[in-house]
Parts: C-alpha cells; structure tokens; sequence
C-alpha cells in the first residue's frame, strides 16, 4: 500500500462526505418548500404538476449543467427523478393532506 496515495484518497472521500451532506441538507430545504407548494396547490385546487413550468425548469438547468461541465443528459435525469418525488408529495397531501414517508408509514 502507498501511503501517501492512502492519505490522498481519505483526503478525497472528507470532501466527498461533505458534499453529500451539502447535497441532503440542500435536498431537505427544497423539499420544504415543495410541500409548502404542494399545500398551496391543494388548497387552491390548483393540478400538482405543471409541465411547462418543468420545461422551463430542464432548459436552465441543463444549460447550467453544460457551463459547469455537467452531463446535461444526467441533469435533466436528476431533476426528473426529484420532481416525480415531488409530484407524488404533492398528490398526498391533496388526497390526505399530508406526506407519508418510508419513516412515518
Ligand atoms: O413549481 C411548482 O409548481 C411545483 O410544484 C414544484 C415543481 C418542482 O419540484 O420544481 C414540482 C412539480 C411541478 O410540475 C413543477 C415544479
């Protein structure tokens, strides 16, 4: 074993760690806000999803994705995957008004 690549990478994966703690503190807060969206909609019976709002949102982030040399396929990818999350919090909180999570079920 090299040491110094040793340390090198136990340095690497401190940074990593702390980016992904970043990333789920981040994830957290925008998902308060969308539950706090999806108790609006409900309560004004506005639809959970709203495409062109999506279609605008993928525009901008896969051209931040390509400024900050990210896969924008990958972006776009992410963002679907968090929004069908969203949507699917959106649709319980119009049906029981509230979030059901793997925890709280
Ligand atoms: O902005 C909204 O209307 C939301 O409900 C939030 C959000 C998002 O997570 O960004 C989720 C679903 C919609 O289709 C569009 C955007």
């Amino acid at each position: 074993m090299d040491d110094a690549a040793l340390a090198q990478l136990a340095a690497l994966r401190r940074s990593i760690d702390n980016i992904d703690a970043a990333l789920i503190h981040l994830l957290a807060e925008r998902f308060t806000r969308t539950q706090a969206v999806g108790r609006l909609k409900a309560a004004s019976g506005m639809p959970p999803s709203d495409p062109e709002r999506e279609r605008q949102q993928i525009a901008r982030l896969r051209a931040l994705a390509i400024d900050a040399q990210l896969d924008p396929a990958f972006a776009e990818k992410w963002f679907n995957f968090v929004v069908a999350e969203v949507i699917h919090h959106h649709e319980q909180i119009a049906t029981t008004g509230t979030v059901q999570t793997a925890d709280s079920a």
